[in-house]
């Protein structure tokens, strides 16, 4: 289930006030129907890492086949007033958003696809109202998933094939924030989630132990866990740490002595305080010497990729890693910081003219052009990615130069495998794209992490992979900046 129907509303208002009022400016100037590009990227990877993976796009395709005013949408825009106390939106352009049917040509990367700093996620060109007043709702939508499975995707790298759940709803986001995390922490790789909802909405399997409340509504321990086991006899998994955490396991092996007696074996515990590393190696000595080895060990409390590295490192014998807070919030890197920025701008003549936005820092200078990706491997290992503009033409031996340092330049052997990362979505408002099951573009973010090289996976001042721009496209950008600067100082002289 995608947005538009989580919501059941019309979207068409999911987006800042500005681009509103610059969408009547477009269609007052006689501009609104003038051809324009726009790409969506980012600057640095999220959590000072070494890549990124790609998350969000079938809930912004859901929005841009749903993207249309209706009726209560445009009494809305009717009703505000400017501080003349007139209306803001005239008439003519209200009725201008009635007719508007979405009719752009986008591009995007697959989600699960690994990522890098500069490089577009989305491609835009159509008429500049209506890629501008999609800029905001993109952005939420790419931005949040984006960052989420990208966390997800390094946690469950730390946890080196043991199953990850989801456990972060209470401390999302507001529900959206839980839903769209669930989702995307799913691409990431997370095996299930505790949310209920996003099981039903997204047809992911959710798991689920039970919570302190469930020992303390009894007056003991162990009646508590034989309790849970009466009502689950094959589904118990027993948080041992209410009182005494290696008391606790003592006690859960009794109940699970008792369970065999019946038939039933005990699943696993839950360890949700102390030393996590230290409790779960005795836990699992206790649980080996009463004959109980099968049963599985899960851990929570605030855990991260780099607790998980640690407890790792430490010998901890947990088998599942419960994760919450730390995911769904992106914790230590709550936004990823993607930006939308006009790349092209078609003339009254038909020829396209190219734009950029100016700024101290080369590396931040946003790139002309109607872009692609080309990325380049060496066997199955990802070896550099190729920024070009389509309009250029480009052979396959092209060399590319370093986006900071222009002296630097890369070119790719001959025999590299080649692959171009957007891939048409739309064409002239028509969806030509099918978004795949989640479980596929799960097991597209694993194929795609597994093909980088490990020190790009590394959480500590990882490798920078080489992204750079495409010979011709990078002198058209040196030659526009020139040009701009140009007109900059003849201004200021
Ligand atoms: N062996 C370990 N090495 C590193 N960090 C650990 C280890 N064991 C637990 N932690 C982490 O330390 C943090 C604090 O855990 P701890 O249970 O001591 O405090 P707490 O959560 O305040 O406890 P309580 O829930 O009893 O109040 C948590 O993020 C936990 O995951
Ligand atoms: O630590 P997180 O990664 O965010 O994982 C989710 C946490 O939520 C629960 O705690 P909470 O204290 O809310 O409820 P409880 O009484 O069931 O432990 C659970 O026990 C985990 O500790
Ligand atoms: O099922 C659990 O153990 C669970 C669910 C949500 C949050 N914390 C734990």
């Amino acid at each position: 289930m995608n947005i538009s129907q989580r919501y059941q509303l019309s979207l068409a208002l999911l987006t800042d006030m500005y681009q509103l009022t610059m969408a009547q400016g477009y269609w007052k100037k006689g501009m609104a129907e003038q051809e324009a590009v726009f790409h969506l990227y980012f600057r640095n990877n999220p959590f000072k890492g070494g890549y990124t993976v790609c998350a969000g796009l079938a809930d912004a395709i859901d929005l841009l086949l749903h993207f249309r005013f209706t009726e209560e949408d445009l009494a809305y825009l009717r009703s505000l007033k400017g501080s003349q106390n007139q209306q803001l939106f005239e008439e003519g352009f209200l009725d201008h958003l009635r007719q508007l049917s979405f009719s752009c040509d986008v591009d995007a990367v697959p989600e699960g696809t690994v990522i890098f700093p500069n490089e577009p996620l989305l491609r835009i060109k159509g008429p500049i109202l209506q890629c501008q007043l999609l800029e905001t709702p993109l952005l939420t939508i790419l931005n949040f998933q984006t960052l989420i499975a990208t966390k997800a995707a390094r946690v469950v790298d730390a946890a080196q094939g043991d199953n990850v759940l989801e456990f972060g709803m209470r401390r999302a986001q507001g529900p959206d924030g839980a839903l769209s995390a669930a989702r995307a922490a799913f691409i990431g790789g997370v095996g299930a989630t505790s949310n209920m909802l996003a099981g039903q909405l997204f047809n992911i399997p959710v798991k689920g132990t039970h919570a302190h409340s469930w020992v303390m509504s009894f007056d003991q321990e162990q009646e508590a866990f034989s309790a849970y086991a009466d009502v689950f006899p094959h589904d118990s998994v027993f948080l041992v740490d209410t009182y005494n955490t290696l008391e606790g396991i003592r006690k859960a092996i009794e109940v699970a002595q008792k369970m065999r007696e019946n038939g039933q074996e005990l699943k696993g515990i839950r360890l949700d305080s102390g030393d996590l590393a230290y409790l779960s190696i005795e836990g699992r000595k206790l649980l080996d010497e009463a004959g109980f080895p099968q049963v599985s060990i899960l851990a929570s409390n605030d855990l991260d990729e780099h607790l998980i590295q640690s407890l790792k490192l430490q010998g901890a014998r947990i088998d599942t890693w419960g994760i919450g807070t730390k995911l769904v919030t992106a914790y230590d890197q709550p936004a990823l910081g993607g930006v939308y920025k006009l790349a092209a701008f078609r003339q009254a003549d038909g020829e396209w003219e190219y734009k950029l936005k100016l700024s101290e820092q080369l590396i931040k200078v946003s790139t002309p052009g109607i872009l692609q990706v080309r990325r380049f491997y060496k066997g199955d290992v990802m070896v550099g990615d190729m920024i070009y503009s389509e309009p250029l033409q480009i052979n396959a031996s092209s060399t590319m130069v370093h986006p900071n340092d222009p002296t630097q330049r890369k070119s790719f052997a001959r025999d590299c495998v080649q692959e171009d990362l957007l891939v048409p979505v739309f064409r002239n408002g028509e969806a030509v794209y099918t978004s795949p099951d989640l479980r596929a573009i799960q097991q597209r973010t694993r194929e795609q992490v597994g093909r980088l090289h490990e020190t790009y996976r590394r959480f500590l001042n990882p490798h920078i992979y080489k992204v750079g721009l495409e010979e011709q496209l990078h002198e058209m950008k040196m030659n526009l900046i020139i040009a701009l600067r140009k007109t900059e100082q003849a201004k200021e002289s």
